[in-house]
């Protein structure tokens, strides 16, 4: 498979060894803007966002590399590729239920778990280790981070942020566009664009 990758930070730099991962993936093209103007090296071009138009072809596939959940749907919205051109990235060590549904452009990092009929959006990011359990419905432009356990029943609403091993107990509603801080244990809903960290979590910001 030939895979484009939009973004060449740290995050891109695990999403492209995760596609190296998969056998008969091939990186054809990394694009960012820090790129002012198109080279080429190990058979890789590097270009800026603007010229993807250009080596899109039929069987390229597009995977946007980039940790940050405003950014990554700013370029979803901005870019107008067809849904089914972006790929979904698994590492081969994530344990995924075939009873889960992953959405468009999502990436699986490596010991990642996804239990029966959990929902993954589109561009989500299922970060290294983190557990996604039963029946969990996780909205598009999501990030779970490293080691962050959602147990079962959670909800979670487009674009938010679950830190760095923080938990979430059953049934909790977290909203969209909120951000859940490391370490923090949730165990009350989150309105929409809030911030929560402690054990329990409390509101910092909203
Ligand atoms: C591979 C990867 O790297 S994936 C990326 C994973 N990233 C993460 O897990 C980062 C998650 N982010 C955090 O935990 C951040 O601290 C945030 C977003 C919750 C808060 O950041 P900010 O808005 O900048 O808040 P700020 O640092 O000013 O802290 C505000 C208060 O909350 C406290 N606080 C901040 N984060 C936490 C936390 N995780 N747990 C407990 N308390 C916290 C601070 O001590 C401070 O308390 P005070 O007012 O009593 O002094």
């Amino acid at each position: 498979m030939k895979v484009i990758i939009l973004g060449n930070g740290g995050h891109s730099k695990v999403v492209q060894d995760i596609i190296y991962s998969i056998k008969g993936n091939e990186i054809v093209a990394i694009l960012d803007d820090k790129y002012k103007v198109e080279k080429r090296e190990n058979g890789i071009i590097y270009a800026p966002f603007d010229s993807l138009k250009k080596f899109l072809d039929q069987e390229a596939k597009v995977v946007i590399a980039i940790g940050d959940n405003k950014l990554r749907k700013n370029i979803v919205t901005s870019m107008d590729i067809k849904k089914e051109q972006y790929l979904t990235v698994i590492h081969p060590s994530a344990i995924v239920s075939t009873s889960t549904r992953i959405g468009y452009g999502t990436v699986v990092m490596p010991n990642a778990v996804i239990n029966a009929e959990a929902q993954i959006g589109d561009h989500c990011v299922i970060n290294t280790g983190a557990i996604i359990e039963h029946d969990n419905q996780i909205g598009d432009y999501t990030h779970v981070s490293p080691n962050a356990t959602l147990t079962g029943n959670v909800l979670v609403e487009e674009g938010a942020h679950i830190g760095a091993s923080a938990t979430i107990i059953p049934g909790i509603k977290v909203g969209c566009w909120s951000i859940v801080g490391a370490g923090s244990t949730v165990i009350h809903n989150i309105s929409p664009l809030s911030t929560v960290v402690g054990c329990p979590a409390r509101i910092i910001k909203n």
